[in-house]
């Protein structure tokens, strides 16, 4: 369940044991719905037309109570970003758990990162974000590096399985599959508003898994 949802649901609950959700709590929750209200703005809008104001307004907030959790516009396009990085780590692990073979844990892992790009606010407003990074006066975390890493270890393991090409390093091969799997992103993003991305997705995934193969 992502924050919004549970930020919800937390509320809900509070609400009826009627007692008092806890300051700590409500602060949070707050936090997570201007986050979310911010990504959405960055996503349809972009940064540089995107104001505080816009935002307060799209949560419901004063200015005030919105500065209460981030000091600017720049802080806040940090937050989505490291909240978009924070997600891939847990849905490796959460793939992982099923115990799939190497090949197939990479594949599983791209398909649900394609589906996360199409439902997810958060990775949408990214990935604008990444583009617009040299508009934003403050440094965001540094792009593809981290899913090149993810990529990189995931290859080495179908290669000592016996399931990927000896010709190309797993390092080469990861490099590809991100610049494929941004270029898709981005195109469809482009043309369509991400609508089509799904099925993009799956001829970019044919034509990499079947180049993988020994
Ligand atoms: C998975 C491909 C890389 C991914 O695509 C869009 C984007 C946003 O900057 C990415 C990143 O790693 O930061």
């Amino acid at each position: 369940m992502n924050d919004i949802a549970s930020a919800a649901t937390a509320a809900a609950e509070a609400a009826l044991s009627r007692r008092p959700e806890p300051k700590q709590e409500r602060a949070q929750r707050t936090r997570t719905l201007v986050l979310a209200a911010a990504a959405e703005l960055f996503a349809s809008k972009g940064f540089p037309a995107t104001s505080i104001t816009d935002i307060a307004q799209q949560v419901g907030l004063t200015k005030g109570a919105v500065y209460f959790h981030f000091k600017n516009k720049e802080d806040m396009a940090i937050a989505v970003v490291e909240a978009n990085y924070l997600l891939w780590p847990t849905l490796l692990d959460e793939v992982r758990a099923e115990g799939l073979d190497p090949l197939q844990t990479l594949r599983e892992l791209l398909d649900r990162t394609a589906h996360t790009f199409h439902t997810n606010v958060i990775v949408r407003a990214t990935s604008r974000l990444q583009a617009e990074r040299t508009l934003i006066g403050s440094q965001l975390p540094q792009p593809y590096v981290g899913w090149i890493e993810i990529l990189t270890t995931l290859l080495a393991e179908a290669r000592g399985a016996g399931q990927v090409r000896r010709d190309m390093t797993p390092e080469a091969l990861a490099r590809v599959i991100v610049a494929a799997f941004y270029g898709m992103q981005h195109i469809s993003d482009v043309l369509h508003g991400q609508a089509d991305l799904m099925e993009r997705w799956a001829e970019v995934r044919e034509v990499i898994f079947s180049s993988l193969a020994p």
